[in-house]
């Protein structure tokens, strides 16, 4: 897709194509679709990035919220976006024996009873046994410190969403 192309959405269809790149966040490829035209896709992340990190506390916590468990509930029901079901499964996460489900059950809700919202990896970044590691190093974090690694997270995961559907078209001069 080139960059002229992204340019020229409408914001409706601006937001149906990026709404996801943040985890049921529409509210943040809605806020930087002000920022157009768009140099090239760093510019549309470095955008979504400077949001993310703008945002008070309590909205980089809402952001937090808005993603589901690692091998949490939404993935044994059936019910994760498409985007957490695919880096969720690349990650091992639907594959878990018993034991492995049930230490990271217990973890997800140490994490979430300590901070308040809960753990945020990039799954694609990461293989099981570091996201095992990880989540119990960042346990030991202070919430400030762990708001902000998680929101790194949270970048990271938007910018291989965002590549993903913008580089999806071998075609691509972005
Ligand atoms: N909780 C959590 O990290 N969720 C996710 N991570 C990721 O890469 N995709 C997700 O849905």
């Amino acid at each position: 897709m080139e960059i002229n192309a992204v340019n020229a959405l409408t914001y409706e269809d601006f937001v149906k194509l990026f709404g996801n790149v943040v985890e049921k966040c529409p509210l943040i490829p809605a806020a930087i679709w002000s920022y157009r035209p768009f140099k090239d896709l760093a510019d549309i992340e470095a955008h979504m990035r400077e949001f993310i990190h703008g945002l008070p506390d309590s909205g980089k916590e809402g952001v937090l919220r808005c993603h589901p468990d690692l091998a949490g509930r939404d993935l044994q029901s059936g019910t994760l976006t498409r985007e957490s079901q695919e880096e969720q499964s690349r990650a091992g996460m639907t594959t878990l024996d018993s034991a492995e489900s049930l230490h990271m059950s217990s973890l997800n809700t140490e994490y979430k009873e300590r901070f308040g919202f809960p753990f945020v990896i990039c799954a694609r970044l990461n293989s099981k046994a570091d996201i095992v590691r990880q989540l119990s190093e960042r346990l030991n974090n202070d919430r400030a410190t762990e708001r902000e690694r998680a929101i790194e997270e949270v970048t990271k995961i938007c910018s291989l969403r965002l590549r993903n559907i913008v580089l999806s078209d071998i075609q691509t001069k972005l």
